[in-house]
């Protein structure tokens, strides 16, 4: 298919049963520590690209923020609003909070893809890391990079951020667990409720990822985070998912079985804790997170209407967790 003709959003990926399928991220290097590496950590060499409405992205942002990769990872935000063109670039005095590409000057975030490879025809999705110096894509898959930032970069950044880590070896098996069902039931799960074009595949879906709040709610009304006491993978890469529960995902994907804000008082306890840990509500962009979906999402929204509830107050106080508890 030529890049004009092909499908640009998630939304088209829809089966003959009207069932949302994510494609399977196409770039998969891995940046590692140790010159002899084929993507070697240096600092300033990587630049991320990223939109401050996409959850997958979030979790990026979030992790490079936590290990202290600010001043060596570069990052460009893309306009809330995904339009034919996909992803594109806007001055920060047209739209607060987006950037112009810092890397590579681009419109689009196709062009990104395209001089990594002329021959790309997948979609052209963020978070998306840029190697500066072979100027190519390293990886395009957020559950990868953001392992590459837990570990990769600790010889170059600050040594209070060194050896922290969001991925232990003694809990990688029940971490491992949890993404897995939270992944196709959470994660993905709102998208397989929101897109789907039948009643059958909706309900499905809807039931499924209601069912795991449930289970969610179980955990956390016995353990401060998923796992327990300290804060892992897993709780970021779900974080960003239930911050977008309420204002969004709740009435635009119809997943309007419960709130986060009344139906589940463990998980917006949890959700509040995280969210006011340093660093991380400045990664929360509710104006781009509501506005992207539903002025994007036009098949779904056609009115380009934003309803005005941003969700829970995050702020509220809350349990306050140990100074670091990761
Ligand atoms: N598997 C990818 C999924 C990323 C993804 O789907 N990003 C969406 C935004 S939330 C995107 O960029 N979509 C562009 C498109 O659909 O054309 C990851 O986790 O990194």
């Amino acid at each position: 298919m030529s890049s004009s003709t092909k499908p640009s959003t998630a939304a088209s990926e829809i089966t003959k049963e009207g069932e949302f399928r994510r494609q399977v991220s196409s770039f998969r290097s891995f940046v590692e520590p140790g010159p002899n590496a084929e993507f070697p950590a240096e600092a300033g060499r990587y630049h991320l690209y990223v939109s401050y409405a996409c959850p997958w992205a979030h979790r990026t942002l979030i992790v490079r923020k936590l290990k202290g990769l600010d001043s060596l990872i570069g990052v460009s935000v893309v306009n809330y609003l995904m339009g034919p063109k996909g992803w594109e670039f806007t001055s920060p005095d047209v739209v607060p909070g987006a950037t112009l590409d810092n890397a590579n000057g681009a419109k689009y975030i196709r062009e990104v893809y395209f001089k990594a490879d002329p021959e790309y025809s997948a979609r052209y999705t963020v978070p998306l890391l840029w190697d500066t110096k072979k100027q190519t894509i390293v990886n395009n898959e957020s559950s990868e990079i953001i392992r590459m930032f837990n570990t990769a970069f600790d010889e170059l950044i600050a040594p209070e951020y060194r050896g922290i880590t969001f991925y232990p070896e003694e809990l990688r098996p029940q971490i491992d667990e949890l993404n897995e069902w939270i992944y196709d039931t959470v994660n993905n799960g709102v998208y397989k409720s929101g897109f789907a074009t039948a009643q059958d595949a909706y309900e499905k879906n809807c039931r499924a990822l209601f069912q795991s709040l449930e289970r969610i709610e179980e955990i956390l009304s016995k353990n401060e985070f998923l796992l327990g006491k300290r804060l892992t993978e897993a709780d970021l890469r779900l974080f960003t998912t239930i911050v977008r529960f309420d204002p969004v995902y709740h009435g635009h994907f119809k997943c309007n079985i419960k709130l986060i804000a009344t139906g589940y008082p463990s998980i917006l306890r949890w959700t509040r804790e995280i969210y006011q840990l340093p660093g991380i509500k400045e990664t929360v962009n509710m104006d781009h997170i509501k506005k992207h979906y539903y002025m994007s999402h036009t098949q779904i929204n056609p009115s380009q209407v934003v309803p005005l509830s941003n969700g829970p107050n995050l702020d509220a106080p809350t349990v306050k967790p140990a100074a670091r508890p990761y």
